[in-house]
């Protein structure tokens, strides 16, 4: 039987263990069992129940101090990442061997980890050895996709996420609660956009020459990899939510193989057809 895996990625801030501890409680109100594992050597403020903690393992304060190592915050993060990467079995061992199990990595922010560090495709690859259906969750903050620049920066940085870790992946704009009436408005255009108007866009930020013939070579690649669509996740919206979860599951087939559950058979002598007959005489 397969697993299941949500690989939550995305810049610093850009609601990663926020959208962990949404999708829980939403799960839980569907009598779905979710787990998430904290993969950020450096998290201090997290609220959802933790299924295992890589600070069990490692920590980014204790590398900093080491003498020897002589790490800032970033350098230290990567060491750990690393440190983590030579250390899957810990993983293995805190995950064991549950079939059907749906578990969401919140992963750290620090982008290099999903550009061109191999640590995080080791971690793909390792799921995918025991059996896990990996799908990558890319966030961003939707207040900063308002323009037309910063939107595909953004774009760039997911479809780079997707390139080096080979998974399905699922876009996703968040704190859209946060947006103004009429920036919400303005960035519909954004979740599912023409790319080639994008290249059209007249404002003065795109004045020069050569910067135009750059935004238009760019415009033209994501159009090739036809990866440009976001879904907006406002943590206040369940039905919004529920559409999110729905794209994920679909795009790691969750559900396919779970086993039908038969409705429960009535034994006759249960059924009491003079009750059922005085009901339907009553109403
Ligand atoms: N209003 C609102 N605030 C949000 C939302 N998602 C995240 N935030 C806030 O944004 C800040 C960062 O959220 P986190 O969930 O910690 O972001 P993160 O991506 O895990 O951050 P790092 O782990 O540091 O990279 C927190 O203050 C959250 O309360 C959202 O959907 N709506
Ligand atoms: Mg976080």
């Amino acid at each position: 039987m397969p697993r299941y895996a949500q690989l939550v990625i995305g810049p610093a801030g850009s609601g990663k263990s926020t959208y962990c501890s949404t999708m829980v409680q939403h799960a839980e109100s569907m009598n779905r069992s979710v787990q998430v594992i904290n993969l950020d050597p450096a998290a201090e403020h997290f609220d959802y129940p933790v299924m295992a903690d890589i600070r069990e393992l490692i920590q980014v304060d204790d590398v900093m101090e080491d003498d020897s190592l002589r790490f800032g915050p970033n350098g230290g993060l990567v060491f750990c990442m690393e440190y983590f990467a030579n250390n899957f079995d810990w993983l293995e061992e805190t995950l064991g061997h549950v079939d059907d199990d749906y578990i969401l990595f919140d992963c750290p922010g620090q982008i290099e980890l999903y550009t061109h560090l191999p640590v995080m495709k080791q971690l793909v690859d390792k799921l995918q050895q025991w059996e896990f259906r990996v799908c990558g969750i890319f966030l961003v903050d939707s207040q900063f996709m308002v323009e037309s620049f910063k939107f595909i920066s953004g774009v760039m940085a997911a479809l780079s996420a997707m390139i080096s870790l080979e998974i399905p992946q699922v876009n996703i704009m968040t704190k859209m609660d946060l947006l103004s009436p009429k920036a919400k408005k303005e960035i519909e255009k954004y979740l599912d956009p023409d790319m080639y108007l994008m290249m059209d866009d007249n404002s003065d930020s795109i004045r020069s020459k050569k910067f135009k013939k750059l935004t238009q070579a760019i415009c033209g690649l994501i159009d090739d990899y036809s990866m440009v669509r976001f879904l907006p996740f406002d943590r206040t919206d369940e039905e919004g939510i529920n559409i999110v979860l729905q794209h994920i599951d679909f795009s790691i087939q969750y559900g396919e193989d779970l086993e039908v559950k038969e409705p429960k058979e009535l034994d006759e002598e249960e059924l009491n057809y003079d009750d059922i007959f005085q009901c339907k005489l009553d109403s």
